[in-house]
């Protein structure tokens, strides 16, 4: 199955099938002319199953091939790991010419699309997204970024890739809780863009079942994003949907770091939050609810969680991209399958957090 991504400049396909990753190459090869150099970089637990693999089909394509791996999880996506990729990639002599492969989740897809952005002021460079939520969502779209000062990817670029390769396959090997995460973002698409989408998933009985059909609830979501990023590519306006659950998630998601919570995982809590505001003035149908949190439920996914600090969560969503001066813009469901914002001031959130956090 093909997706096309079609941009004024940099128009780019998404190809999703079924062990793809092993004729990684041979598809290599109809983007990159093969007297390129291509830097291969991927995370030691995806390296440690996929690597080997796509390293001896782009060889097997004539490319020369160098390889880096970096430590897994979001810590990675940081300054200083992106200024450690610059470096190795001047070692390896990588020139403009030359191409970037991120192979993994997110979190690499996010951090090599960044240093690809900014090495040389820009490399070509292509995603083969490995999780499920790469797959869904950040290996589409060309938002790259890092974290830093506690904030989640306050520096990055939009940065489109020459193109995306997802094999469902590699779901096979990713732990079911991150099968889970990846569901978060398939669920926040089905309530901003697609009823059909949501009955489909409402069809679903268990995880299992959703894995039965990864192929096309991949492209569907696939089709569904690049619809969004076609249409306002650098989030002048109606790209802000997919944030979704994002500006409470984000906060939550930054904050809870040291425990561990994933990123699918707080936005969950993020749109369940929302969404609990939005209807309680009206915003959203009442009924959005029990349907947003028995999808949840049934993929796993938290619905609420304990312990959170208000100022804490107040800090991080200062930080937040959609903020217009002193006020957040909020993403709200307004009927499933369609999403609109409303600009509230920053000092109606913190008393309303304040109450919600502190009862
Ligand atoms: N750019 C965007 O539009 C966008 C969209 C959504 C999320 N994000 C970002 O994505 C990140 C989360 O991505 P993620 O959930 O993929 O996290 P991740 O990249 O940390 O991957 C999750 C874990 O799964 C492992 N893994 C990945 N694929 C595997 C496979 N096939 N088999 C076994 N293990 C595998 C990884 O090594 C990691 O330990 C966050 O930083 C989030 O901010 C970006
Ligand atoms: O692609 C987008 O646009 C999104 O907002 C997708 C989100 O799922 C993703 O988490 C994104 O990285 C959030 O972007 P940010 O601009 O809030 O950092
Ligand atoms: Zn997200």
């Amino acid at each position: 199955m093909n997706v096309s991504v079609n941009l004024p400049n940099e128009s780019y396909q998404i190809s999703i099938e079924k062990g793809l990753l092993s004729k990684c190459g041979s598809w290599l090869s109809k983007i990159w002319s093969t007297d390129k150099k291509v830097a291969i970089i991927s995370d030691e637990e995806v390296a440690s199953f996929y690597l080997d693999k796509v390293c001896q089909s782009v060889e097997e394509a004539g490319y020369r091939v160098v390889t880096k791996t970096i430590s897994a999880g979001e810590a990675s996506k940081s300054f200083t790991r992106a200024e450690e990729l610059c470096q190795w990639l001047a070692e390896e002599n990588m020139t403009r010419t030359d191409g970037v492969v991120a192979l993994g989740g997110g979190v690499v897809g996010d951090l090599v699309g960044f240093v690809a952005g900014i090495y040389m002021r820009g490399i070509s460079y292509v995603q083969m997204p490995t999780s499920l939520l790469a797959q869904v969502d950040s290996s589409v779209g060309g938002k790259t970024a890092v974290n830093t000062v506690g904030i989640k990817n306050l520096v990055g670029v939009f940065n489109q890739p020459a193109g995306v390769l997802i094999d469902p396959q590699t779901l096979t090997t990713l732990p079911r809780e991150r099968i889970s995460e990846g569901l978060a973002e398939v669920v926040k698409t089905a309530a901003i863009l697609d009823v059909n989408l949501w009955t489909d998933l409402q069809k679903l009985n268990s995880i299992e079942d959703f894995l039965n059909q990864s192929e096309s609830i991949i492209a569907r979501c696939c089709e569904l994003k690049a619809s969004v990023v076609e249409a306002d590519e650098k989030e002048a306006g109606q790209r802000v949907i997919l944030n979704f659950g994002h500006t409470f998630g984000h906060a939550v998601e930054a904050t809870l770091q040291s425990r561990g919570i994933s990123h699918g995982e707080a936005v969950a809590i993020g749109m369940v939050r929302i969404s609990e505001a939005m209807i309680s003035y009206g915003y959203t149908p009442k009924e959005f609810m029990t349907e947003l949190t028995d999808l949840l439920t049934k993929f796993e996914l938290p619905i609420t969680m304990s312990g959170l600090d208000a100022e804490a969560i107040i800090t991080a969503m200062s930080g937040d991209k959609k903020n217009k001066g002193n006020a957040l813009r909020l993403v709200y469901v307004s009927e499933i399958g369609n999403a609109k914002t409303l600009d509230v001031s920053f000092e109606t959130v913190k008393d309303y957090i304040r109450k919600e956090l502190n009862a």
